[in-house]
C-alpha cells in the first residue's frame, strides 16, 4: 500500500514556466513525438519535493509515479470529482499531446503545484492556472486516468492496442441509462480531501486541452462510500454503513485488481478496469420503510452495520445460520447475499464509491445516489455480479442506474518524461 510523503520546499519557479509551455500547446501547437516526451518531462518535477507557498493545512500528498495509478489502493478520500471526456481532436499527434501535457500536469496538482502561472508577470497576460486552489496544499489529491472502449475505434489508429474483450457494458436489468451520462472516450477520477483541490485538478486539466477534448459527464462526490484498510467505515445515503466487506489487503489487490500481462497488452500491466455507476437513490420512499425490512434488503444491521448473522461489523456473515422460523437468517435476496464472495465463486471488486446529490428535481424530491466506482482486473467481475443484483437484489426497489462508463486504467508510470498512453505512438 502506498504512503502519503512528506511535504517538501517551496514551489518551484521551473514548474511555473513549464505550466505556461503547457499551455501554449494547449492552445494548438503541433509538436511532434519527441516533442511531446520532452514536455512531458519539462513539466513533470520529481514529485517527492515542493510545497506550494505559505500552505497551511493539507499538505498530505500521495506519490505520482509508481507501479500503479493513485487513486486505486489509496484509501478513499472524503471527496470526488468523476468526468468523462470526448476527444475532439482529429489526429493521433493531437491526442498524444493531450496525453503528454496530462500526465505532466497531473504530477503537478498532486503535489500542490499550479499547471502554469496564476500571477502573470506581465499585465496584459493570461493565467495559465486559474487559482482556485492555490496555496491550499494537495490534500492527499489523487489523479487517476482511464481510456474507454471508443478511444480505440478507428480514429486515431489505436485499434491494435484495445485489450481483448474490452467493449462497453452490455446492456442489464434494473438500469434506465441517460445517454447523456454514459461512456466517454476518456475518464479522470479525481479524489481529495478538500473539494475545491478536486475541482480545480478537473477544471485545469479540461482547460488545457480544451481544443481536443469535450466534457461529456461529471459527478461530484461527497462523504466517501466505501473503505479502505484502517479506515472507519462511513455510511451511504440510506443511512448504512458502506464498504465494510471491501477488498482491503495486497493479496487481494494483487488477485482481484491488478492486471497482469493477461491483457496481452504491455500498457495495462499494473492497471486495472475501473466500472462507473452512477446510481439514483428513491431516498423518500427508502426513509418511510419500516427498520427490520431495510435491515433484511441489505442483510446487515443499520446502527452497527453487523451482519444479520452477527453482532458486530466486522464479524463474518454466516449465510447458511438459519431463523428460528426457517430459512436462513441473512436473505437469500439480500445485498450482501447475491453480492459476496462465497456465493460468486470467489469473485471479488474494491468498491471506491461516493455519494452525490445534484439538489432536487422537477417535482422537489431528493435527486441523489451513489456514484458507484469499482476496480477489477476484468470488467467481466462486475458484470457477473450486477447481473445477479439487477434481476434478484430487494435493494432494485430503491434504486435505479442512470449513469454508466467502463475504462481500461493503465499502469503507473515509472518517472517524469513517461506519459500515459506513450506506448500507443510511434516513437
Ligand atoms: C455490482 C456490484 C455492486 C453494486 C452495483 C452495488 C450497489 C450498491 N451497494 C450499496 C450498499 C452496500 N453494498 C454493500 C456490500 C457490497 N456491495 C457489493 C457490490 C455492489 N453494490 C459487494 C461486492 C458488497 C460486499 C458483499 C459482501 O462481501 O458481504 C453493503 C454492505 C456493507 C459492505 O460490506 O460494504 C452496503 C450497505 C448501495 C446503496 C448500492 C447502490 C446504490
Ligand atoms: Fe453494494
Amino acid at each position: 500500500m502506498e504512503t502519503p510523503t512528506a511535504p517538501g520546499p517551496d514551489v518551484p519557479r521551473r514548474s511555473l514556466i513549464s505550466g505556461s509551455a503547457a499551455m501554449a500547446a494547449a492552445g494548438g501547437l503541433v509538436l511532434g513525438a519527441g516533442a511531446a516526451t520532452a514536455a512531458a518531462a519539462a513539466m513533470a518535477p520529481n514529485g517527492a519535493s515542493g510545497v506550494v507557498q505559505g500552505a497551511r493545512n493539507g499538505d498530505e500528498r500521495h506519490p505520482f509515479y509508481g507501479e500503479h495509478q493513485a487513486g486505486i489502493s489509496t484509501p478513499p478520500q472524503d471527496h470526488l470529482v468523476f468526468t468523462a471526456f470526448d476527444v475532439t481532436a482529429t489526429t493521433p499527434v493531437e491526442l498524444q499531446l493531450v496525453l503528454a501535457k496530462w500526465s505532466a500536469a497531473m504530477a503537478e496538482l498532486t503535489n500542490g503545484r499550479p499547471v502554469g502561472k496564476v500571477q502573470p508577470a506581465r499585465a496584459n497576460g493570461v493565467p495559465g492556472d486559474t487559482g482556485e486552489a492555490a496555496d491550499m496544499g494537495p490534500h492527499g489529491l489523487t489523479l487517476t486516468l482511464g481510456f474507454g472502449p471508443s478511444l480505440f475505434d478507428g480514429r486515431f489508429g489505436l485499434e491494435k492496442f484495445k485489450p481483448a474483450g474490452f467493449d462497453q457494458l452490455p446492456a442489464m436489468a434494473g438500469e434506465s441509462l441517460d445517454p447523456a451520462m454514459t461512456g466517454g472516450d476518456l475518464c479522470i477520477q479525481a479524489c481529495a480531501n478538500d473539494p475545491q483541490v478536486a475541482y480545480h485538478a478537473v477544471r485545469n486539466l479540461a482547460r488545457m486541452a480544451r481544443t481536443s477534448v469535450r466534457t461529456r459527464w461529471t459527478v461530484l462526490g461527497f462523504g466517501r462510500a466505501s473503505a479502505g484498510a484502517n479506515q472507519i467505515t462511513p455510511r451511504n445515503l440510506l443511512g448504512f454503513k458502506d464498504g465494510t466487506r471491501n477488498i482491503k489487503t495486497e493479496e487481494d489487490f494483487a488477485e482481484h485488481v491488478w492486471v497482469g500481462d493477461e491483457a496481452g497488452q504491455g500498457w495495462m500491466a499494473g492497471g486495472s478496469y475501473l466500472v462507473a455507476r452512477k446510481i439514483h437513490m428513491m431516498i423518500e420512499t427508502w426513509d418511510e420503510d419500516p427498520i427490520n425490512d431495510q435491515q433484511g434488503i441489505f442483510g446487515r444491521t443499520k446502527q452497527a452495520g453487523a451482519p444479520l448473522s452477527g453482532t458486530r461489523e466486522h464479524d463474518v456473515p454466516d449465510f447458511h445460520a438459519a431463523a428460528p422460523g426457517g430459512g436462513p437468517v441473512i436473505p437469500a435476496d439480500s445485498h450482501i447475499a447475491l453480492a459476496a464472495h462465497e456465493n460468486n465463486g470467489g469473485t471479488k471488486i474494491l468498491r471506491r464509491g461516493y455519494n452525490f446529490t445534484d439538489g432536487l428535481d422537477a417535482v422537489g424530491r431528493l435527486d441523489a445516489g451513489l456514484m458507484f466506482l469499482s476496480f477489477q482486473r476484468d470488467p467481466e467481475q462486475f458484470v457477473a455480479l450486477q447481473r445477479k443484483l439487477g434481476s434478484s437484489d430487494r435493494l432494485n426497489e430503491y434504486i435505479r442506474h442512470v449513469g454508466s462508463g467502463v475504462y481500461a486504467v493503465p499502469g503507473g508510470l515509472p518517472a517524469a518524461g513517461n506519459y500515459y498512453g506513450k506506448e500507443f505512438f510511434p516513437g
